[in-house]
């Protein structure tokens, strides 16, 4: 498969690593200095740039008639729009806050906590992620779809950084040295805890997932995520 790399930062570096140990091609390196885009050489796009640049990004992929897949965080109000272009484009799109298979078994594991103690109102609940100083958003694409799975399955309404009510999921967003992501579900009450934890120990394991949802959606057409991939849950 011959991959464009929309955004060759941290992650674009590993993924290309990866990529090719996996027996596929670099044909396109996109960063903040590249003018054009030719995607002539391209099978299929993988976009790991900035909340600023994915949308851009994406659509000129899905100009293209290539499928692409975005592990960039922080531009999700935009996401309607984008599955409203693919379809319009009859193209492929994927994003994933998350590309680990860890963190999609996590993902699974949150689900069912949030609903096993949705009905028991003595757990106050908070989220906690943590990841290096570089991270341009917060809360992380991770901590926000944790949140919005546990939305789904409980009685709490929003998710917030600030000081939250029982209506509001508490984020905390910690910036540490060199952490590739860490994240902490707490349900805290007077006679006890419940607490489930992911550790990325290394960046690998989102490049890693990243090329086999590359490697999945080259030949389909519509709007998929993890699930679809990793067919889990
Ligand atoms: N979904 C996941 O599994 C996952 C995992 C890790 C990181 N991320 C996300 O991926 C994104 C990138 O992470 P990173 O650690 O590689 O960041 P990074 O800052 O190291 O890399 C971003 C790259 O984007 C490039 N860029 C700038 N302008 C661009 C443009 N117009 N088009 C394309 N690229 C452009 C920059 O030159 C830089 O190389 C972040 O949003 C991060 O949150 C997601
Ligand atoms: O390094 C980052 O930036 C990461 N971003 C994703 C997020 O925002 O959840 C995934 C973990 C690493």
């Amino acid at each position: 498969m011959r991959i464009a790399l929309l955004g060759y930062g941290k992650m674009g570096k590993i993924i290309e690593r990866v990529a090719e140990e996996r027996g596929h091609s670099i044909a396109l390196k996109v960063d903040s200095k590249t003018t054009t885009l030719d995607f002539s050489q391209t099978d299929v796009a993988i976009d790991f740039s900035l909340p600023t640049t994915a949308v851009k990004n994406i659509k000129a992929a899905l100009d293209h008639n290539i499928p692409v897949i975005s592990g960039t965080t922080g531009w999700l109000s935009h996401y309607d729009d984008i599955v409203t272009y693919c379809k319009s484009k009859k193209g492929a799109f994927l994003y994933a806050s998350n590309f680990s298979l860890g963190v999609n078994i996590f993902f699974e594991v949150n689900r069912v906590l949030a609903s096993l103690i949705a009905n028991y109102p003595d757990y106050e609940l908070n989220i906690e992620e943590i990841h290096h100083t570089q991270k341009l958003d917060a809360p992380s694409g991770t901590a926000i779809s944790l949140a919005e799975d546990i939305i789904k399955n409980s009685n709490y309404k929003n998710w917030t950084l600030d000081e939250a009510d029982s209506n509001n999921i508490k984020i905390k967003a910690k910036r540490i040295v060199d952490v590739p992501g860490t994240h902490i579900i707490n349900y805290n009450s007077d006679v006890d805890s419940i607490e489930i934890k992911h550790t990325a120990h290394n960046r690998e394991g989102f490049a890693l997932g990243a090329v086999i949802a590359a490697e999945w959606i080259a030949d389909k057409k519509g709007v998929f995520n993890m699930k679809d991939v990793l067919n889990i849950g």
